[in-house]
């Protein structure tokens, strides 16, 4: 067996994982996909140099079994590799909800299965993955998802009882603030400034914000205190924000991430 990585399942997340270790210098000889669409398959073969393979030649080839297909799309997926997995080969899968108990009771017994939760900022190396070792993991399954994970950016180690909360913070994490940004651009042309310009001051403003916090470490309450001056125009705006329940909308937002994450394998 070689020490290939496949990538099953080369959608979103999954592209977005195999850009990734292209980009940190893995050889695209040194990886293969595979993908149900034949027309999808072509644009990543011409796009990245890499080999597509049916599902069951991935399971033969490679070393390490990436499964990105979507949650519902696993029971099928397993199905079909069971026969040629073995417990010498690393399975890690980065599908929401699926618990390591469900992907290892459908592969033949001892196989080491990681579970992961990356975010799509990952495409340009800002992602944040958290990682769980399943019943058949040690610390060199561990290593092997978190050198794979750490080439689009940062690794956290989590029990696996968290991955579900996880999911719901940094694995959606990415649409509320794209959320947020639509809703700033709109108010910004609403106001009358141009779309163009409207966006540009949004975005610059989540970047330096983003950064902030980041390189000071300083509590996002001391931060948005900066930022508000007294009977000021920040004060008036999250008044607002206040008035309109949008710190409990987060919260009932993130729990039905959460709750939805814990329903995915159910289905
Ligand atoms: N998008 C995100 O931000 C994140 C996604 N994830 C997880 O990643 C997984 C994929 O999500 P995402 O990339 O968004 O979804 P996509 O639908 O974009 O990608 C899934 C890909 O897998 C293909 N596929 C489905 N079944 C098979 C199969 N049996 N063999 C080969 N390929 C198959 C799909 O083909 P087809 O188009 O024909 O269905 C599709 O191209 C999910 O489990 C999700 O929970 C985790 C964190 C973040
Ligand atoms: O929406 C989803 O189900 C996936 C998992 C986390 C982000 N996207």
């Amino acid at each position: 067996m070689s020490a290939k990585v496949a990538v099953l399942g080369a959608g979103v997340m999954g592209e977005t994982l195999l850009s990734g270790l292209i980009r940190a210098g893995r050889r695209p000889e040194d990886l293969l996909i595979t993908e149900r669409r034949e027309e999808r398959a072509a644009e990543l073969r011409e796009r990245y140099g890499v080999d597509v393979v049916s599902n069951l030649d991935a399971a033969k080839q490679a070393e390490t079994l990436v499964l990105v297909v979507k949650p519902q799309d696993m029971p099928d997926l397993l199905a079909e590799i069971a026969p040629a997995v073995q417990p010498s080969q690393t399975v890690i899968s980065l599908a929401a909800g699926i618990t390591t108990k469900f992907v290892e009771s459908r592969l033949p017994e001892g196989v080491a299965v990681v579970r992961v939760m990356p975010n799509t900022p990952a495409l340009v190396d800002e992602g944040m993955a958290a990682i769980s070792r399943g019943a058949h993991c040690d610390e060199s399954h561990l290593e092997l998802a978190e050198s794979l994970l750490a080439a689009t950016g940062r690794v956290v180690r989590v029990p696996e009882k968290q991955q579900d909360a996880v999911t719901a913070i940094s694995g959606s994490g990415p649409a509320y603030i794209f959320f947020v940004v639509e809703s700033m651009i709109e108010a910004g042309v609403h106001m009358g400034l141009p779309r163009g310009t409207a966006t540009d001051l949004v975005i610059q403003t989540v970047v330096g914000s983003a950064k902030l916090l980041r390189e000071t470490g300083e509590h996002p309450t001391v931060l948005r205190e900066r930022v508000t001056s007294p009977g000021g125009t920040t004060a008036a705006a999250v008044r607002e924000l206040e008035d309109h329940k949008v710190r409990a909308a987060f919260l009932s937002a993130i729990e039905a991430a959460r709750n939805r994450s814990r329903d995915l394998a159910a289905e």
